[in-house]
């Protein structure tokens, strides 16, 4: 995807630096730190080797921007041959000749010149923070002034953000400033959401640095005035003049509408094309067409061609609901990675198996307390299939009669309420109890992918025909590819895919095609 299109699925979290992303306040601050340099520089008296030029845009950008107030009195007195400054302690009186009285001093300074003029509200930036909001991503604002509350209040800005981490707060803390990372990390720590899963909004070099040296997932750079390169040399990954340069998914959509795949070919085509393609697939009802029950199902030998075709192209991977060794066994296809119990574990090509989430692990006893009781109960009930996989349990009724199905139910939903450990999803013509932790398929995707080494030149691509799948797709959502395959049995439902095909035939075809853009 470009990075100027957002996708909630993928970012959780939009950190924002204040002073020249959000508000003007920069160029004030620029002002302020004007007025306390020319005039400090003004009073020292001359001493051989340092520089006592005025202060200018440059020494702003180069030695104060982003950064707490007294790292920037003393960077740029430094770089003007003055090093015999005390760094001071933070309740120095400001004008305290120190690192910190300076530092005050600027803040007075600068809250005088927004008192009288006011603060500038940048109106493209606050409109992309409350569409993010309306998209469910958490915001944050991150700013290295003591004045940042009264900047947002003064700007009618008091609530437009989850968390704020500020000049005050850091030095509550001891947070170091930009391009230290901390004042980023704490930010992404306070909205509960990792740093890769997070985008950064900064104007500052500094602040890019700091992104960058955060692992963030997004950098993107904003250039109010000539600062592009500068930026990108930073570690921006994008950057923009303006904040509506950017766009935000709209996220879900209902199947019915999600453009063909085979009708789309080449703009997927255009989206491999040079770059390191994962291919991901799940099995029932994608790769293999569905049947009455799990042991009718087959891989049909035309689609265990082309993934070990496109296996030695790049890592194929099948993702599924079965019990991994199931799986593996029934698509055969040696090269390929599985991941099985729908993610909870993995077997990699050289035969290695990893226990992806250790809460498969805890929930081993409830999974087979579960087992025994959902066996006694619908036994008796004709049609009814209970099928235990390594950590998950699914009962199926697909040939169960329309009138025994809600007695298969209600039965899989009291014994889920009675298993603390478990959670119930659903599927087609079946009902699941897996571990109850944050895990699923999109997540282990996202550690497969990572296990990897994906990197900005991956792009990953997910099939899938069930709701499980969702969780994947709405992964990838981001930076991949997803198809959907239909099927029916869901009517109109929501959807994260981009593209859809008809059916596990129409994937085939699909297959086919990729498999010859790759050769
Ligand atoms: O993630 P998947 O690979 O799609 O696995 C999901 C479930 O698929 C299987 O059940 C489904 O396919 C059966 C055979 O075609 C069909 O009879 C059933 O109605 C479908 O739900 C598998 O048996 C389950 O264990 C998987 O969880």
């Amino acid at each position: 995807m470009d990075a100027t299109h957002l996708d909630p699925g993928r970012y959780h979290a939009a950190l924002f630096d204040l002073d020249g992303v959000i508000t003007n306040t920069a160029s004030v601050h620029a002002v302020a730190w004007k007025r306390l340099f020319d005039d400090y520089l003004v009073t020292r008296p001359p001493v051989p080797g340092e520089d006592h030029r005025p202060f200018d845009d440059a020494d702003y950008r180069d030695h104060v921007g982003g950064k707490p107030p007294v790292d920037g009195v003393l960077d740029f007195l430094r770089s003007r041959g003055i090093d015999d400054l005390p760094r001071g302690a933070p309740d120095d009186d400001a004008g305290a000749e120190t690192g910190y009285g300076l530092g005050r001093l600027a803040d007075r300074h600068f809250r005088s010149v927004i008192a009288t003029k006011g603060v500038r509200v940048a109106g493209d930036a606050v409109a992309l923070v409350k569409v993010l909001r309306r998209r469910g991503v958490r915001t944050g604002v991150v700013s290295a002034s003591r004045s940042c509350t009264t900047v947002l209040a003064g700007a009618g800005l008091a609530r437009l953000f989850d968390v704020q981490v500020d000049g005050v707060l850091a030095e509550e803390l001891g947070l170091p400033g930009r391009p230290d990372p901390a004042m980023f990390l704490e930010t992404a720590r306070r909205l509960g959401v990792a740093p890769d899963a997070s985008v950064v909004f900064e104007d500052a070099e500094a602040g890019v640095r700091a992104a960058r040296r955060g692992g963030f997932g997004l950098i993107v750079g904003v250039d109010r005035g000539g600062t592009r390169e500068r930026l990108l040399a930073s570690g921006a990954d994008v950057v923009v003049s303006a904040l509506d340069e950017i766009t935000v998914s709209p996220g879900e959509r209902p199947l019915s509408a999600v453009p063909d795949a085979l009708t789309a070919w080449d703009e997927i085509a255009a989206r491999l094309r040079g770059r390191s393609p994962v291919l991901l697939f799940d099995f029932d009802g994608t790769l293999s067409p569905i049947r009455d029950t799990p042991e009718e199902v087959e891989m049909p030998p035309d689609n265990r061609r082309a993934l070990e075709e496109l296996a030695r192209s790049c890592p194929v991977a099948v993702v599924s609901g079965r019990d991994m060794r199931d799986v593996r066994q029934r698509v055969g296809v040696a090269a390929a990675w599985y991941v099985g119990s729908h993610g909870f574990e993995v077997a990699g090509p050289t035969g290695e198996e990893v226990v992806a989430h250790q809460g498969g692990q805890d929930a081993l006893p409830a999974l087979d307390a579960a087992e025994q009781r959902l066996r006694a109960e619908l036994g008796s009930v004709p049609g009814t299939l209970v099928d235990r996989k390594r950590f998950a349990l699914a009962v199926h009724y697909r040939a169960v009669r329309a009138e025994d199905v809600d007695r298969v139910r209600e039965a899989v939903e009291r014994v889920a309420a009675a298993a603390p450990a478990l959670k119930l999803t659903h599927g087609r013509c079946v009902l699941e109890l897996v571990p109850k932790v944050d895990w699923h398929k999109g997540r282990a995707v996202r550690w497969l992918l990572g296990h990897l080494g994906a990197d900005r030149a991956t792009v990953p691509l997910y099939a899938g025909d069930d709701v499980t799948d969702e969780d994947a797709l709405r992964e990838i959502h981001g930076d991949g590819i997803g198809i959907v395959v239909l099927s029916g049995e869901h009517g109109d439902r929501l959807t994260w895919a981009h593209y859809s095909v008809a059916g596990p035939g129409e994937l085939s075809e699909l297959l086919t095609r990729i498999t010859s853009s790759l050769r």
